[in-house]
Parts: C-alpha cells; structure tokens; sequence
C-alpha cells in the first residue's frame, strides 16, 4: 500500500519552511507516495483541516516568506484531550507519517502525538531563533540575521548622522542567537543579551553601560541590541533608565516580526530543501541514523552532513550561543 505522508509547520513560522513543504511534496511524490498538509498547525491535525500536496500545489513558492500551510500555536495540544484528538486524526485519516517543521515547542507536541499514535514522527528544526540543538542552523535563522542586520545598518546610518545612542530590540524568545550574531554583523557597540545579563545584575550592566556610552560616545553613534524577553520593564524601561540615572538620551527600534518575514535567504532555501529531501529519505530507508534512534526523531544538519537525533535529545541538549563570542563581546560592559 502506499504510504501516505503528511506535513504541517507550527510555532512561529520561519522563511524557508515552503522551500520544506516543496522538498518533502516532491520527493515523496517522486517516491511514491501520497503527500497531504495540515493547515494551521496542530490546530489542522486536530480539526482535520488538510489538503492533498501535488507537484502543482508547490510550484512557485520556495520564494516566498511565511509557509502556504499558514502556522500558529495549538493550545489544544497543551491538554490531553487535543493529543488524543489530534492521534485519532492521523489514525482516522490512514497517515503513516507525520513531519513537523517548528521550533522546540512543535517537537514537543510530537512527543505527546507518539504516546498515542504508532506511525512515524520526523521533525524539521524550523524557527528563526536557532535555539534547538542537533543541527547548526535552523530554517529561518539566516533570513531572520539578514534582515535585522540590515534594519540595523540603516539605523546606524541616521544613528551617525544625530551622533545618537540607539537600542535595538531584536527576537530570539529565551535566547541570544540572534542578538550575538547580527550585534556582531553590525559591529554594536553593546550587546545586552541573556547570556550577559540576568535578573540580579541589571543595575552592573546599566552601570557599565553608562560608562561605556560615556567613553565610546564621543562624535558618533552608539548601537545597543538587545535581546528580547530581558530587561525588567522591556527595551523602553532601559530607554527611560539609561536617561533618568545617567542622562543618556537614546532612540528605540523594536524589530519585531519584521524579523519573521520577508524573502528567505538562499541559505534557507537550501537547508529547507536538503531537510525536506532527508525527511523523506528515512521514510523510504535511504538515509538511516548511525544508531539505533527512537520515533520521534529530527533532521538536521551539522557540518554540512544530514544528521539524525532523537527529540527527546534534541529537547534536553542546550544549543549556547558560543562563548568565545561572548567573552569577546564582554569587554563592553566590563569594569572600565
Ligand atoms: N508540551 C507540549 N505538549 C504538546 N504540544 C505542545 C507542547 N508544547 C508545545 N506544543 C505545541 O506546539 C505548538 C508550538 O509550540 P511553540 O509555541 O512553543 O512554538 P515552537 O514550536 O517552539 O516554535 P518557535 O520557537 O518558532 O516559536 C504549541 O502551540 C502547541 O500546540
Ligand atoms: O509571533 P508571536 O506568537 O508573538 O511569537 C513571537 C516569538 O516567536 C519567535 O519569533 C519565534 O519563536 C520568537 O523569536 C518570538 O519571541
């Protein structure tokens, strides 16, 4: 019989994640099998809402930001009733296989699907904060450094231009993949990041700021990332802070989720495209884990070889942001 494989992405969507959707519709086409997508996350799985994927369904799209199966968050899932809805549904609808592009959160989900559900379970690291361990790069985090790298080149041009301190809040959920990478990229005089600061030295980090901008801040601008979901009160607190205690007049850009579209990165469309392939591999046995693995597993990609990891490792391994860039980055907010 053939073997129907379906696809969905969840979590924040990430760009790349239609380059994913493309690879595994064509490769499981082209091995014969039949290829359906959920629509809206787990949400679709749950509320069976789907549509069976053909070559014409995926043309023209791994240009395009954003995923064409749409994605969100399932509260439903949360609760033991959704993942049994959610098993019956694949049960209901004879689905062999299930892949999931998303973040941590969606891996997770597939974890709760496998108490109650046999069939295979293959995850793709999709989410633009790089937060997940087993692959280098996950879909949608070259994109996302790209472009907040070049929001912020912008801001350092009219930062120059007033001679200005300027914060920049950037994504990255718990996380400072994003903030150490393009803080680094745009050459930030200052990077405030979870790997720098924590709840109990914030006034340490104000203070060393303080007198860094007071150094640095002669006849130029003077860029600050910070990571999102940090300082106490958000990126305008440390705004109000930097000039109530220490008479520092600065400007604010908060990125967004200006971060989460946009074209993705060629980068992107090549790491969605090879993850899409390998998903599709390991259904059909071509590419095999080195050891013995355990349903859920992820693809991903480390030192440009396809690697294959169980969730439940992926889940408990920290992905840190490198601690040479960190050390390197230190010596901003260090003693002066
Ligand atoms: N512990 C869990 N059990 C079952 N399902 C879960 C669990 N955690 C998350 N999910 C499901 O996965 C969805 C996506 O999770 P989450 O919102 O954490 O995003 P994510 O996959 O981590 O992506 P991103 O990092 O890009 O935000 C949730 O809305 C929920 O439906
Ligand atoms: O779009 P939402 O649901 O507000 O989620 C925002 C979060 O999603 C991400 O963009 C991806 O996980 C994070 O960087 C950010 O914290």
């Amino acid at each position: 019989m053939t073997k129907r494989i379906a696809v969905l992405t969840s979590g924040g969507d990430a760009p790349g994640m239609n380059s994913a959707i493309r690879a595994i519709t064509l490769s499981a086409l082209r091995s014969g099998f039949q290829c359906f997508g959920f629509f809206h996350g787990y949400n679709g799985l749950i509320n069976q809402e789907y549509t069976e994927l053909s070559a014409v369904s995926v043309t023209d799209i791994t240009q395009l930001g954003g995923t064409i199966l749409k994605s969100a968050r399932c509260p439903a899932m949360l609760e033991p009733a959704g993942v049994l809805q959610a098993a019956n549904a694949l049960r209901k609808l004879h689905i062999d296989v299930l892949i999931v592009i998303g973040g941590d959160g969606s891996f997770r989900g597939m974890q709760a699907l496998a108490a109650h559900w046999q069939g295979q379970l293959i995850g793709i690291p999709g989410t633009i904060d790089n937060d997940l361990s087993g692959c280098d790069n996950t879909i949608g985090f070259s994109t996302a450094i790209n472009t907040a790298t070049s929001a912020i080149d912008k801001i350092r041009d009219t930062a120059n231009a007033f001679e200005r301190v300027f914060i920049t809040e950037v994504m990255g959920r718990h996380n400072g993949h994003i903030a150490y990478h393009v803080g680094i990229a745009t050459g930030a005089e200052a990077i405030i990041s979870f790997e720098n600061c924590t709840a109990e030295n914030t006034s340490q980090v104000l203070a060393h700021l303080k007198n860094a901008i007071e150094q640095q801040h002669q006849h130029g601008s003077f860029l600050i990332i910070l990571a999102e979901n940090l300082w106490p009160g958000g990126a305008q607190a440390l705004k109000t802070e930097l000039n109530s205690n220490a008479d520092i007049n600065c400007a604010l850009c908060v990125l967004g989720h200006i971060q989460r579209g946009g074209a993705p990165s060629v980068e992107d469309r090549m790491l969605a495209t090879e993850l899409g392939i390998a998903a599709v591999e390991v259904v059909n046995g071509s590419i095999k884990a080195n050891t013995e693995v355990a349903t859920p597993v992820m693809v991903g990609k480390i030192h440009g070889a396809i690697v294959i990891t169980e969730v439940e490792k992926v889940l408990n391994m920290d992905k840190p942001v490198s601690q040479e860039w960190v050390q390197r980055y230190q010596h901003y907010l260090a003693e002066q």
